[in-house]
């Protein structure tokens, strides 16, 4: 890094071009002038709820009003720390073709990659040797780069695999080179539409055959002696003795190719890859991803302590073998150098299904806000795809914190070999469990514990600290994640990470107090906005009920449309789907996506965002431990079919779906009673509010009732769940009812 610093220092004193540009989005003041107007109809709104409120002339219409009221400050509250992300949105382009012009390859600082697995049979073994590969194939001097592979699951197979990656690595890499290929993870690149020659066909079955020793290993649960050729490799599955469990094992590191002498068949040297497995204990807390990810920096720390890390979850390859230049080009400016901590990526996707009907895109969260939070200090660090500096792992910019001992020292230079001895003794050291429990790793140092969302903890933590980030988001994407296919899988990972931000918000880090106070009030209101994601629940629930219950026994609780009032409520309304509209569009999305994204916004309020909270109350109340439940990543093809027609998966019964199909009843027999009483020439004008709120949600139920009743496929929506919730929508009706009647 040194010499990276040195070389551009003296290039920009003959005044090279820059690597990079910044420009504000041309909207920003569009945007803070229709934020005022909304923020007076908000007022007004909340001024028409206190008057309700004084003048509810019984208990049920008093419990009524506050209801609507409580809804409305939420998202009111959400409405305002959404605006952070509106007031200076910036986009930046990179030229990496200009810094190899410039800078000398030996000048480029070295490159430390972390890939982390926690399962080999909900993440095939064959999605981390991709990723993998795809790395390994960037086009940056080999010497210079090491790809760590963090093994949670401590599983032979994964390690299997691994080592058939590295072999199958010293064709890959020459082909990638000779033909220049842009798709260098091996499985995009068969899939995708390639040139076909003898060449091609070769590796191509070469690829074949590994995957199938991969897969028959997968399927028998362990290697086979038949399958083990050298004697490196039968003493490196030694470890997996009787007692071995992926609970309860030794650590394990394994050099499968070490960039100081291994090469391809062309003869030039292969970057690092080295497989990691940290100790496990059922008596020590391991932090989970978190915790595999400080193992990683400190066994790296040992072996390379490169300055730059890359952190990737296992299914996200990369698509573009010249991004490390790239994040070169800011790495190199010395203007923002001293006080940057992180580059990052967004996260994008592969088979996405046309309409993206689980609105897995999150478009918001990936792309829309990051680049809002990039004209403040930075975006949120999303776990996967960011570039860190070694050195933001250890304290803030001004204050550094050093590790116990100071080999892990980000400014350490490794002078031995990583295969010597005293260098694999020590990061077999530094790979145990209790090594991290009596000091300050994960608490001062490295990627933060104490919440499931690791990723999101540290972004912010470190910027508590000083850093600032960079959001980079070229057109070629980067890097490319796959993304769950059904409901239930998208609706579980999105519970985990309520947990997590519920963990943020009632902790001493919370971003209302500690985040206005400490990164500013900005960029504290953009961390509130995620860490009261859950809070969503609130409103979405109340409003998915309360007007419909309330038609369905005949009473009006919102304006009539002859009032001014409800002039209001039409503004609100239109300005804030409108709004969101646009901004879809314009970062890319389609009207079909939108509606799905708007869609799947009532579902998670419905479902996880409501469990999710109920499960961090159970946690914390210490009577459930909810720990990290991996996000499913194999495919059934059926599913997979389903999910290509764009066809709602339920499938198995889940409390979460049961809100949802109480709600798509309820709605569906308040619309009816609705128009029922429209058809006999009463007048709708009071009840009119209600009637339409309830025709939108049984519009965005359409997947739901065709799931309960259309369906007879796998993924239909279970007998159970459905019986279940009609029986409590009734139950529900007769509550209120009563409730209303007394
Ligand atoms: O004990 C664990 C648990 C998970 N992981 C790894 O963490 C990554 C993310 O897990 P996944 O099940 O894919 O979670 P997602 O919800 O899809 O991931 C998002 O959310 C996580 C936080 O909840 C972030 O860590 C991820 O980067 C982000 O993509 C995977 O590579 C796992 O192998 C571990 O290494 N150890
Ligand atoms: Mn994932």
């Amino acid at each position: 890094m040194e010499s990276l610093r040195d070389c551009t220092t003296s290039s920009s004193a003959t005044s090279t071009p820059a690597f990079h540009t910044l420009r504000q989005a041309r909207r920003a003041a569009l945007n803070r002038v229709f934020a005022a107007v909304y923020s007076c109809a908000i007022l007004a709104l909340l001024y028409h709820h206190a008057l309700k409120l004084i003048h509810s002339t019984s208990l049920a219409s008093f419990f009524i009003s506050l209801s609507l009221f409580i809804s409305d400050i939420f998202l009111a509250f959400m409405w305002v720390s959404r605006q952070s992300f509106r007031m200076n949105q910036v986009y930046r382009s990179e030229f990496p073709e200009k810094l190899k012009e410039v800078v000398n390859e030996s000048d480029f600082p070295t490159l430390d990659v972390f890939i982390c697995t926690a399962d080999p049979y909900k993440e095939p073994p064959m999605s981390v040797v991709n990723t993998a590969l795809s790395v390994i194939a960037y086009e940056y001097p080999a010497k210079k780069v090491s790809v760590y592979i963090s093994d949670d699951g401590g599983s032979q197979m994964t390690l299997f695999a691994l080592m058939e990656a590295a072999k199958f690595a010293s064709h890959w890499l020459p082909f990638c080179r000779k033909n220049n290929l842009v798709d260098r993870s091996p499985d995009a690149y068969f899939a995708s539409n390639h040139t076909s020659s003898s060449e091609t066909e070769k590796i191509k079955i070469m690829y074949e055959s590994m995957k199938i020793k991969v897969d028959n290993v997968l399927e028998r649960g362990k290697v086979d002696d038949d399958y083990i050729i050298g004697e490196k490799e039968r003493t490196a599955f030694t470890k997996w003795t009787n007692e071995f469990t992926r609970q309860d094992h030794p650590p394990v590191i394994q050099v499968l190719l070490d960039n100081s002498k291994d090469k391809d068949i062309s003869g030039h040297l292969m970057p690092s890859l080295i497989y990691v497995s940290r100790e496990k204990s059922r008596t020590s807390p391991h932090h989970f991803k978190a915790g595999a990810l400080n193992a990683l920096v400190r066994v790296s720390a040992i072996m390379t302590n490169a300055p730059i890390i890359l952190t990737l979850d296992c299914d996200m390859y990369s698509n573009d073998p010249q991004t490390p230049i790239r994040v070169l080009c800011y790495l190199s400016d010395p203007k923002i150098r001293s006080t940057l901590g992180y580059i990052q990526f967004p996260q994008k996707f592969h088979g996405l299904n046309e309409s993206d009907i689980y609105a897995c895109e999150y478009k918001y969260l990936f792309i829309a806000n990051p680049s809002g939070m990039d004209g403040l200090s930075g975006p949120n660090y999303v776990g996967t795809g960011c570039f860190f500096r070694r050195r933001a792992l250890f304290g803030g910019p001004l204050t550094m914190i050093s590790p116990e001992i100071p080999e892990l020292n980000p400014d350490h230079v490794v002078d031995k070999h990583i295969q010597s001895r005293p260098i694999l003794e020590l990061a077999h050291k530094v790979a145990g469990c209790n090594y991290g429990n009596s000091t300050s790793w994960g608490y001062k140092i490295g990627f933060k514990y104490g919440s499931l969302v690791e990723d999101f903890f540290t972004g912010y933590r470190l910027k508590g600290e000083g850093w600032k980030a960079i959001f980079c988001n070229p057109k070629r994407p980067a890097f490319l994640g796959g993304v769950p296919i059904s409901l239930l899988d998208v609706l579980n990972q999105c519970k985990r990470w309520v947990v997590g931000l519920l963990e943020v918000v009632f902790s001493k880090y919370n971003p209302m107090i500690f985040g206005t106070r400490n990164i500013g009030l900005l960029m504290g209101l953009a961390y509130a906005h995620y860490s009261f994601w859950p809070s969503w629940s609130i409103p979405t629930t109340i409003y998915a009920f309360i007007p419909q219950l309330a038609l369905l026994n005949g009473v009006s609780i919102f304006p009539k449309v002859s009032e001014p009032w409800f002039f209001l409520y039409v503004f609100l309304f239109l300005g804030a789907y409108g709004q969101h509209l646009l901004e879809f569009v314009l970062v890319g999305g389609t009207i079909q996506r939108w509606w799905n994204d708007q869609r799947m916004w009532m579902i998670r309020g419905l479902s996880c965002f409501l469990f999710g909270s109920l499960e961090y109350l159970l946690k914390h109340l210490g009577i459930s431990t909810t720990g990290f439940n991996l996000t499913n990543k194999v495919v059934d093809d059926e599913q997979s079919k389903r999910y290509e027609q764009g066809v709602f998966d339920f499938g198995v019964p889940s409390p979460m779906f049961v809100p949802l199909v109480m709600a798509a009843i309820i709605n569906l027999a308040a619309l009816v009673r609705g128009l029922t009483k429209a058809f006999m020439g009463r007048k709708l004008e009071e009840l009119f509010v209600q009637v339409f709120i309830a025709g939108f949600v049984v519009v965005n139920s359409a997947p739901i009732y065709e799931a309960m009743v259309l369906r007879s496929d796998k993924g239909r929506m279970p007998i159970k769940t459905t019986s279940v919730s009609i029986f409590l929508a009734l139950a529900l009706y007769v509550i209120f009812s009563l409730t209303l009647r007394n």
